[in-house]
């Protein structure tokens, strides 16, 4: 156990370690990891607890062709610690991989709709389609505009689905992709079977080498059938079996509430709060027919350490009233915009917390703090948090403040994926506030404030 707290500490510590006063202390942890020749630099670092189901993946977010970020700033310490400059580290390089967007919701939601609306919409890039269906489909007429269009690929995983038996396949269509086709497209579409978790989608784009080089996350967009996901919602299911419509509103960046027309303004309200409470993380939209500007649903860096700030600072609904404003020109009122504001934060002295305590289901949870960490402290907080409850942490995103840490820690997770980077430097008057929100199973929210709140200085 206490080795395995320290490989997790290395999520946090090997960022650190241009910070002298921890230093000695880190070199015995850090370096060891670092400069095995099990170390792949021009990759992701794996740090790999006991077991397979606890494995825990520590990406680092250099460039993967870039050489890795932490190898240099670990490197740095043991020779320089002491003229360490902010300049290089605190930048987050650019991530020129290819984005993929996974498009998932129930049955029925409106997928195919919304993709054809991409694939027929101007937007200028060349979008290569993955269709995950099951059983026999008639691809020429659920992608019409596929088409006419000119799709620059289609292919078709059509034999199972994609969450339980053909993540192999999505690795090998990925990597053939790529192989055979870099440059003659911009962004990969993946439309997942109605019944698929999203989970272990996400996590091919980590776990797996092949696709991790090339190709990024860039975002889950879940589609709702505003008529019947309430059904879908309520059901429920066997112990241990997931409730898929609950997962796929859990781990989305962006939630498109569709088929509108079809129900009234206060069913949408209703089931708006439902979602809202589920995921306070994502952006959510109104629509009809799965029409939402392009630009909501590709390019929306939902896994970039970069725009963590936007989605801790308000989860998601600020931004989303600023992005009706700046780019909902094109299309007519037939979708509202989201201004519900179902959830009430209560502020006090900085601090604020959800007044839900403990849910069963899955729930978001965030705490907002103000303070500064203890590193040892706060490794062990998250460490520990990551091994016991990954299962249940769906999603997290984060902006920390870290004693003796110039810059900010950002970082974000999902499950026992956890990738984190110092980003910019803090203000001089800025407040040293810290975000965090979550998303899983059974999340005790005055536990997880508890947590944190004993790492502070
Ligand atoms: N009334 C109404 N119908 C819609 C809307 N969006 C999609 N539909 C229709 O709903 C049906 C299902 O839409 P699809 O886009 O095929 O849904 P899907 O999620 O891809 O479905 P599966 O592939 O079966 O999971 C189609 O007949 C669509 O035309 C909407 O906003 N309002």
């Amino acid at each position: 156990m206490a080795s395995i707290t320290a490989d997790l500490a290395t999520t946090f510590l090997t960022l650190t370690a241009r910070h002298r006063n921890q230093l000695s202390q880190l070199q015995a942890t850090v370096l060891p990891f670092l400069l095995s020749p099990k170390t792949r630099p021009s990759q992701s670092l794996h740090f790999t607890t006991s077991s397979f189901r606890s494995r825990i993946i520590a990406v680092d977010f250099a460039r993967p062709r870039g050489g890795s970020r932490r190898l240099t700033m670990a490197a740095t310490a043991t020779t320089t610690p002491k003229s360490e400059g902010s300049d290089v580290s605190t930048k987050i390089p650019p991530d020129d991989r290819i984005p993929a967007t996974i498009i998932t919701g129930f049955l029925g939601s409106g997928k195919t709709t919304l993709l054809n609306h991409i694939l027929t919409a101007e937007h200028g890039k060349r979008i290569a389609v993955i269709e995950n269906e099951y059983g026999e489909v008639d691809i020429d007429g659920s992608l019409v505009a596929a088409k006419t269009t000119g799709a620059e690929d289609i292919v078709m995983l059509n034999n199972g689905c994609l969450c339980c038996t053909v993540r192999g396949d999505l690795v090998r269509m990925i990597s053939e992709l790529v192989n055979k086709k870099k440059g003659r497209f911009d962004h990969i579409v993946i439309e997942t079977t109605g019944l698929a978790n999203p989970a272990p989608i996400i996590q091919t784009f980590y776990a797996e080498d092949q696709v991790f080089n090339d190709v990024k996350l860039d975002g889950v967009v879940t589609l709702v059938d505003a008529k019947h996901v309430g059904f879908h919602l309520d059901e429920v299911k066997p112990k241990g079996v997931v409730n898929e419509a609950v997962e796929q509103i859990a781990y989305a960046d962006r939630i498109i509430v569709n088929k509108t027309d079809l129900v009234g303004e206060p069913e949408v309200a209703s089931l708006v709060q439902r979602i809202r409470k589920i995921n306070r993380m994502a952006h959510l939209k109104r629509t009809e027919f799965g029409k939402v500007d392009l630009d909501y649903v590709l390019g929306v860096g939902g896994f970039d350490l970069e725009r963590i700030e936007s989605v801790v600072n308000d989860e998601g609904e600020k931004k989303d009233q600023d992005h009706d404003h700046h780019h909902d020109h094109d299309h007519h009122d037939n979708h509202h915009h989201d201004s519900d504001h179902d959830h009430k934060h209560e502020h006090h002295d900085g601090h604020h917390s959800h007044d839900h305590i403990h849910d069963p289901g899955v729930s978001s949870v965030s705490i907002v703090c103000e303070g500064s960490l203890d590193l040892e402290k706060a490794n062990i907080w998250l460490g520990t948090l990551l091994l016991e409850r990954s299962e249940d942490i769906y999603r997290m995103k984060g902006l920390l403040s870290v004693q003796g840490m110039d810059e900010r820690f950002v970082f974000q997770g999902v499950h026992d994926i956890f990738q984190g980077s110092p980003d910019r430097l803090w203000g001089s008057d800025e407040a040293r506030t810290n975000k965090i929100v979550f998303i899983g199973k059974n999340l005790d929210a005055q536990e997880l404030e508890k947590g944190f709140k004993a790492c502070l200085l």
